[in-house]
């Protein structure tokens, strides 16, 4: 850790992201010398390559605008790299390699060959127009497509990037190549986007948390759930759990959190879904129209009482003050819907209490596998419907789960999550790069 962090100066979520990993591997390697010999962990912590480049554009003021992206092709021993573009005025380096590097490891424990990548701007998608989201896409891939493929490296969405932006970065893809191919996933259905995709990561995260509750002979019905976040994750996380029968009481974006005790029932959420999808709103609106809720400024939701929480938003948006907050009031299960939600901090406290802990890597993992079931699809030009993806990706969640139980359990019979996570995502690319020898 010490050479990592020499390594990469300033760069505090990568080493974060490097140290949760190391200190279950560490310990693993021990008994096995064979990864240790072939610096594995430390060949994984550095990534392939990384492609930064200049981004222009103009403003709708005839402005031009200046940018940076990056891809970060972080480990391709088990398939193409594979992962999100985020664009949002927080991105940097170290968030992007922090992503890459994780991503390679969840994308391992879906069991499709998937390497892990991850890339995206500081541009700021928040108040611009759709015609300058879309020159700004098409500047983007003007560059980035010669690093792309889809047997080389998919890109798809994530934070900020959503099916208006795929739809503008492939057809900028197709015009340069001239070429319809499954370079990106979450592409809309009329062109090859699959079914499910858009609500996978959050339905993911509700189907891995059903299987944790099943193990202590629990179900979803009648707990109370308090989600960060209003996105992608967030949303389809929420509709899964009331469909379950969960009652949802929170909901957040950068500005605070809406806290409504009487629950966000269908009706509430197809509203939410039209504020933040398509009028790309704030979520304080929804106090206006819903009498009862409450909107706390500049919070987050973790003092809120709940069974289950869900941080969906981003990264270490839940500090140790906001888990001593869960665990006083009891929580029975944290599972982690945006990738590293977490500080180490709060990890730590999560792991000792014996409580129910999902780590992002395995949590989350049901978007990037549908996307692997669409670069399937794409590939054998073919469209599977809703159920059979519903089915595969219950499947998926179902063996994620199993995996982390088979790594991770205690002498005492708990199961520690992150560790079974980090050694089952592990073992699968060590025993491919000690394959290759030494590359
Ligand atoms: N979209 C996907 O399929 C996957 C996303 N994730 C992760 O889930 C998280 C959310 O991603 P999406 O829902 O796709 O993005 P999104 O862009 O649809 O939504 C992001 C949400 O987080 C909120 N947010 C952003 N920064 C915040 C902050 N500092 N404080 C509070 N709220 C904040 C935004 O207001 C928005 O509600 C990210 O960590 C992402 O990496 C993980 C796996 C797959
Ligand atoms: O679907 C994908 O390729 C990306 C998903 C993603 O970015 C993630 O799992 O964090």
């Amino acid at each position: 850790m010490e050479g990592v962090r020499k390594r990469n100066p300033g760069q505090d979520e990568f080493v974060q992201a490097v140290e949760d990993v190391a200190q279950d591997i560490i310990p693993f390697i021990a008994d096995h010398p064979e990864y240790h010999e072939a610096e594995i962990l430390r060949r994984i912590a550095e990534p392939d390559r990384i492609v930064s480049f200049r981004v222009c554009w103009e403003d709708d003021d005839g402005n031009v605008r200046v940018e940076r992206g990056w891809r970060v092709q972080n480990n391709n021993a088990v398939g193409p790299y594979k992962g999100g573009l985020r664009f949002s005025e927080n991105v940097n380096e170290s968030v992007l390699k922090f992503l890459a590097f994780e991503q390679t490891f969840k994308n391992s424990l879906t069991g499709l060959p998937m390497g892990g990548g991850k890339g995206g701007s500081n541009f700021n998608p928040k108040g611009k127009s759709d015609r300058e989201v879309m020159r700004f896409c098409q500047s983007f891939m003007s560059e980035l497509f010669r690093h792309i493929g889809p047997d080389r490296d998919v890109p798809a969405g994530d934070i900020g990037v959503g099916t208006r932006e795929i739809g503008y970065l492939f057809g900028q893809y197709k015009k340069l190549t001239g070429r319809w191919e499954g370079v990106l996933t979450g592409k809309a259905s009329e062109y090859g986007g699959s079914k499910l995709r858009t609500e996978a990561t959050g339905y993911g995260v509700v189907y891995f948390l059903r299987e944790m509750l099943k193990d202590r002979e629990e179900g979803l019905e009648g707990k109370s759930a308090v989600i960060s976040g209003s996105g992608n994750v967030a949303l389809h996380a929420a509709e899964k759990l009331m469909s379950e029968g969960a009652k949802v009481l929170t909901l957040s974006d950068s500005d605070g959190f809406i806290h409504d005790p009487d629950g966000i029932d269908e009706e509430k959420l197809d509203w939410v879904k039209t504020l933040k999808i398509e009028k790309r709103g704030r979520i304080s609106n929804y106090t206006d129209k819903f009498d009862g809720a409450e909107f706390h400024e500049g919070k987050a939701p973790w003092d809120v009482d709940c069974d289950i929480a869900l941080p969906c938003a981003t990264q270490n948006e839940l500090d140790e003050g906001g888990a001593k907050a869960l665990l006083g009031n009891d929580v029975m299960a944290v599972v982690e819907g945006a990738n590293m939600p977490s500080t180490a901090e709060a990890s730590a406290r999560f792991r000792k209490s014996g409580i129910l802990f999902g780590p992002a890597k395995a949590a989350n993992a049901g978007g990037v596998a549908v996307s692997g079931l669409e670069m399937s699809q794409n590939s054998e030009r073919v469209s599977w419907d809703h159920e059979t993806l519903d089915n595969m990706l219950t499947g998926l969640m179902q063996d994620i789960h199993d995996k982390c139980v088979e790594s991770g359990t205690d002498d005492d019979g708990n199961v520690d999550y992150v560790r079974g996570a980090n050694i089952a995502g592990f073992r699968k690319v060590a025993d491919a790069m000690l394959a290759f020898g030494v590359v």
